[in-house]
């Protein structure tokens, strides 16, 4: 059988940079896939269309770059071509997927850093690329793509270089045995990230849609909204110029995206800002001039001072201060309440305690004890950075306006972040997309997005297919009670996760283990071991902060190597992560082991209905293994 050399060797044309380079594409594809080569160039065609395991990349094989007009003819040809190309389990092949990457034989590419719509690489480059990239494709998904892409290359030959499967029928459909072996395939090695290659009919159409003001995409937990929102991101970029922005409330989530996103389009590389919002405020102050100190430490020390001169007339009617805190940070100040009159006409959404007048007048008293004592340290707490990046920002709007801002887990923002963030991406087409789901939300409050003057009006999409758990996951989280009026974010019922479809995607495990808090440490460590999984794929998920230390001690005690979830980055680094439940929102590992001591929650959990809520986001976070303890007093 001719080699790749050979089989390049006979397409008519190619000069030796192309042919080598060409040679070394097909190279790749020995193991699925296969290599399509124009016949004959033309301006903004690629030269070739390579599918491999690690999915499909369009090429062009040039000394010169294309100029800006041709290059971004070369996306869209190569976005055409490859559009809804059908792979496993009835999912979908979207544009975004298709990389786009120029290759300069020999000597370093020169590219403009504003116009990146594809990677540009020497033929170095282009082994390290190769060599690098995650086989996310099985074997038989990528020579189906080759199969299919075919009947659409109608201009270009295919090479291959491992023996070539016979191609589907036109407009054939997916026939019966090659679903199962593919589902089958997939159940197995369930690639981790097939989700850069193919989505769910209803998840691609959420890609490239376009929406005339903003936009919101909800659905139960692990139906791929983020997916979807990352995909989105490539889109927009590869269409408009400027920055974009994806930001989340929860600290470390932005760095696990970026790192996600960096894999679905190299080529983009900085043009996304991936940040927490506090983090974009306190950077965005900072270069307006503005130093703000913002620490949880001295946070703590001012609602401590202020909590005990006013205790006395609150403990009455709650005990716990943590009630009256969240009343001051997630009431007050995460809606902007800057009057009592304010306060007395605002609606307590989600908030189990109803309050009279005269105990309004009492939380009043301790806010207004809270800033003098913030005040007194030059402090600002946690709400009050966004709303002086909001009064900023209306001031005078950044310089380079975003071109588009991604929001993800958007329930759990304060009413005051979604109005900064809807002042930096304004109403126009397709500048402000809303991810989130109600019934994950695990902060008190609440909000509709129309409170923050953001209209959805039929611009809202729901997910409902289920594809991070498998059934037995699926089937232990639809069980948790957390159903209680979950909304769609704007005051329209939403879907909860015991309405989601499940992706096919059998079996998995659940272990519960009960016992008291002395055995605990055996069971734990002898879970962990037990597990055949990598431990950079595991994580342990506890509901407050002692419950973590004491995990982390055990591990660590039995020698088994820990990172708290707050420092998690997507890099793998060879141990398990551990940290609370809100540290792990909007994560997923392949094994998680919760442990639930039954120790009052950090934050108040508004009569359990909260707690319930965290229970289900971190059962959800498991793909394939879920070990749910529960921890009982020793006797
Ligand atoms: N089209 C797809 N093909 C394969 N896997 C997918 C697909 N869409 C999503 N997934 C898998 O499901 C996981 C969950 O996706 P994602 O994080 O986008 O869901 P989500 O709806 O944002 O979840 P949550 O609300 O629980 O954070 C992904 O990590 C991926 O493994």
């Amino acid at each position: 059988m001719p080699g790749a050399v050979e089989l390049v060797a006979g397409v008519p044309g190619l000069d030796a940079g192309q042919r080598r380079v060409l040679a070394a594409l097909l190279e790749h594809t020995a193991t699925g896939g296969g290599l399509f080569v124009r016949v004959g160039r033309a301006a903004g065609e690629p030269d070739a269309f390579q599918v491999s395991r690690g999915g499909v990349r369009a090429v062009v094989v040039d000394d010169l770059a294309p100029d800006a007009g041709t290059g971004r003819a070369l996306v869209r040809h190569a976005e055409e071509h490859c559009a809804g190309l059908r792979g496993p389990g009835g999912r979908e092949f979207p544009s975004t997927a298709v990389g786009v990457v120029w290759v300069r034989p020999g000597a370093e590419p020169t590219w403009s850093r504003d116009d990146r719509l594809y990677q540009a690489v020497n033929e170095t480059g282009l082994a390290a690329l190769t060599t690098r990239e995650t086989r996310h494709l099985s074997a038989a998904a990528a020579n189906r793509v080759a199969g299919e892409l075919a009947k659409r290359l109608r201009a270009y030959r295919r090479l291959s270089v491992g023996p070539v499967p016979p191609a589907p029928e036109q407009g054939e459909l997916i026939d019966g045995g090659a679903v199962v072996s593919d589902v089958v395939d997939a159940a197995r090695d369930r690639p981790f990230e097939s989700w850069l290659t193919f989505l769910h009919p209803s998840q691609r159409r959420l890609v490239t849609r376009r929406y005339s003001g903003p936009a919101r995409i909800s659905g139960p937990a692990g139906t791929g909204k983020t997916v979807v929102a990352l995909h989105r991101l490539r889109h927009l970029a590869r269409r408009h110029s400027g920055p974009l922005l994806f930001t989340t409330f929860v600290r470390t989530l932005p760095e696990v995206h970026a790192r996600a996103f960096r894999t679905l389009a190299p080529e983009l590389d900085g043009r996304v800002e991936f940040t927490n919002l506090h983090a974009w405020a306190v950077e965005f102050l900072r270069a307006r001039g503005t130093a703000v100190l913002l620490q949880s430490k001295v946070v703590d020390a001012a609602f401590g001072q202020a909590w005990l001169r006013e205790r006395v007339h609150l403990e009455p009617v709650e005990p716990t201060s943590g009630y009256w805190r969240d009343e001051l940070t997630q009431v007050i100040g995460g809606r902007g309440v800057g009057t009592f009159e304010e306060y007395l006409a605002v609606p307590r959404r989600g908030r189990r305690l109803r309050l009279t007048e005269s105990q309004r007048e009492a939380v009043w008293r301790l806010h207004d004890r809270y800033r003098d004592e913030l005040a007194r340290r030059g402090a600002c707490d946690f709400t009050d950075v966004i709303t002086l990046a909001d009064r900023e920002v209306r001031r005078s709007p950044p310089e380079r306006p975003y071109a588009a801002v991604v929001v993800d887990e958007v329930q759990d923002l304060p009413l005051v972040g979604l109005r900064l963030l809807h002042r930096l991406a304004g109403d126009g087409p397709d500048r402000l997309l809303l991810v989130g789901d109600g019934q994950q939300q695990v902060y008190p409050g609440g909000w509709r997005l129309s409170e923050a003057g953001i209209p959805i009006l039929g611009r809202g999409e729901v997910l409902r297919v289920n594809y991070r758990n498998r059934t037995e996951i699926l089937d232990f989280a639809r069980r948790i009670e957390a159903t209680d009026t979950i909304d769609d974010l704007d005051g329209g019922a939403g879907v909860a996760l015991r309405d989601a479809e499940a992706a096919h995607s059998p079996g998995g495990t659940v272990t519960t283990w009960r016992g008291t808090d002395a055995e605990l440490p055996a069971a734990l460590v002898g879970a962990v071991r037990a597990l055949r999984v990598d431990p950079d794929r595991i994580a342990v998920i506890a509901f407050g902060r002692g419950a973590v230390a004491r995990c982390r001690a055990v591990l660590e005690k039995a020698g088994v190597a820990v990172t708290p979830l707050e420092r998690y980055t997507g890099e793998p680094d060879g141990t398990v992560k551990v940290g609370t439940v809100l540290r792990a929102k909007g994560l997923d590992f392949q094994a998680v082991l919760v442990v639930n001591t039954g120790e009052p929650p950090d934050r108040d959990d508004e009569g359990g209905r909260l707690g319930e809520r965290r229970k289900l986001v971190a059962a959800t976070r498991a793909r394939d293994h879920l070990w749910w303890a529960t921890v009982t007093p020793n006797t």
